[in-house]
Formats: structure tokens, sequence, C-alpha cells
């Protein structure tokens, strides 16, 4: 049985109680870091299409949301991704060797809903190995450190390599600004600014973050899972219409008209009787 540990005492949770971790448990759509400029939802819910969807007895079952985070070397993806799921961070730099993968489970609207999240390799050596894991990408984190302004304009390289494998998936897009923590409040406001440029002409939703201080990691992953459940729904909910717009336009099967005259001639051969009528 968990135990919680209230004044220093260890008390027993009785069972109906269920402890969710606030992380990872998402009952309203998380918000932009910028509402008013972001590409994609704007919404400060879910919508009630989606909500009434999943309302049904029917319990859909998701698949794993693949998430690919892409950016130049040592610009941090590595740090927000560790920071997120094992609240962690490392000032010693190891360059990532290919690919690193991890999972983490969120419970969204009460379904069970995971990110699958590939941290590729941002050193030039490792680039093709790195790419064989960009299909089938959901979403797309392109990060950028914000110390670094080439690291920005390396972005959308970035982008278009990991969209050119994601042709027909149309993936969600994120333009993340790391090591927010070592800029001055000017430098920050300024790097911000052509950032945000830099977000509208990639179609991306765009956050600023620090793995070390961890300032919007968790809203970031929230978002990125709350957005990504979303348009998961949405896709269920159009392949169930186009498989009901199939089943109305099948052509009806011709119903056969059956002569019970017939059915009954071929079996019995009319006996003469006295019978008169
Ligand atoms: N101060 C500060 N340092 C950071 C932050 N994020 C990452 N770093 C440091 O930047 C260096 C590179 O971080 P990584 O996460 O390994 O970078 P990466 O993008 O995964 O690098 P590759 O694996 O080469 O692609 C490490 O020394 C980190 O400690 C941050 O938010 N603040």
């Amino acid at each position: 049985m968990p135990h919680v540990l209230r004044q220093n005492m260890l008390l027993p949770v009785p069972p109906s109680v269920v402890l969710h971790d606030p992380r990872t448990h998402i009952r309203h759509l998380p918000p932009a870091y910028s509402p008013a400029q972001t590409p994609l939802s704007r919404e400060r819910d879910f919508a009630p299409t989606v909500r009434y969807h999943l309302d049904s007895p029917r319990k859909p079952k998701f698949r794993p949301c693949k998430v690919i985070f892409v950016g130049d070397c040592s610009v941090g993806k590595t740090a927000i991704v560790n920071r997120f799921c094992f609240d962690r961070f490392q000032s010693n730099y190891k360059a990532t060797i290919g690919v690193d993968f991890e999972l983490e489970n969120f419970t969204v609207l009460g379904h069970n809903y995971s990110l699958e999240m590939w941290d590729t390799a941002g050193q030039e050596r490792f680039k093709c190995i790195a790419g064989a894991y960009y299909r089938n990408a959901s979403v797309v984190v392109v990060t950028y450190d914000m110390t670094k302004r080439d690291t920005l304009e390396s972005a959308r390289k970035w982008l278009s390599s990991a969209l050119n494998y994601n042709v027909n998936q149309k993936p969600l897009v994120f333009l993340v600004g790391t090591k927010a923590d070592l800029l001055s409040k000017e430098e920050f406001m300024r790097m911000e600014r052509l950032a945000g440029v830099a977000a509208a002409e990639l179609q991306a939703e765009y956050w600023s973050v620090s793995a070390r201080s961890g300032f919007k990691i968790t809203e970031l992953f929230q978002r990125i899972a709350g957005l990504a459940f979303e348009t998961a729904v949405k896709k269920e909910m159009e392949n169930l219409k186009d498989t009901k717009i199939e089943e109305t336009t099948q052509p009806p099967v011709k119903s056969q008209s059956f002569d019970l005259r017939n059915f009954f001639s071929s079996r019995f051969t009319p006996q003469k009787s006295g019978c008169s009528c």
C-alpha cells in the first residue's frame, strides 16, 4: 500500500485514494508560452467535440506519440529531456551518440497517453544515424541555445531536414530556446524577439526554457502532450467518420424476391384430393 508523509509521520493511503503525478496528469489543454503568437491552438481548453468523443463508453487506445528533438550540438536537448523525465541536470557535457530514447506516460482526460522522446545527436558525424530516427514523428522540437545566435540560424536547416522525413505526417513544430538562466533580462528579451520572428517563419510554437533552473520545462512537456493528444483524438474522429461514410456509400445488398409459390411448388407436388377448394 502506498504511504504519504504527513507531519513527519508515514500514514498509509486508503486504497480509494489515487495519487496523480501533477506533472503528467492533464485535465485541461495546457496553454502556449505566448498564447497570442502560437500558430497552434490558442484555445484555453480541449475542443468540446474532443471531450464529447472521449465521453463515450468505448475506451480508445492511443499509440505512443513520437517526439523528436533536433538542433545543433550542445544546445541542451538531452538536458531538457533529463530535467523533465528524471528531474536532474548535469553541467558536464556528454555528446549524444546517434540517439537516446525516453518514454514518459501521461494521463490526459483520464486516458493513458505516452510520449516517446527521441533525443538525437547534434554532432555532424552522427547526422546519418540520427536521421534514420526522424520518420513518423508527430512532434518536432527544434532546439537552439539562447546564448548562441548561430544555433537559432541553424533551426531552419534542422526543421527542414526533420520535415523531409515526415512529408505526410504534418508534425506539430516547437522552437525551443534553452539556457535561459545564462542571459541577462535585456539579452533574454532581445533573443526572444529574434526567436519570435524565426518561429513565425517556421510556423512553430515558441518556448524559452532552462534545464538548469527548470524554468518552463514541465509546462513545455505538458503542452506537447496535451496538443499531441488532442490531435490524435481528432484524427481518430476523422477516421471513424470516413469509415461511416464508406459504410453508407457501399451499394446496398439487393433484396431478393422470394416467391413462396416457387418454394412450395418445388417441394410439393399437388396431391389430388377430394377437396373441392
Ligand atoms: N546553464 C545551463 N547549461 C545548460 C542548460 N542546458 C544544457 N546545458 C549545458 O549545455 C551542455 C550541453 O547540453 P546537452 O543537453 O548535452 O546538449 P545536446 O544538445 O544534447 O548536445 P548533443 O548531444 O551534442 O546534441 C551541457 O554541459 C549542459 O550542462 C541550461 O538550461 N542552462
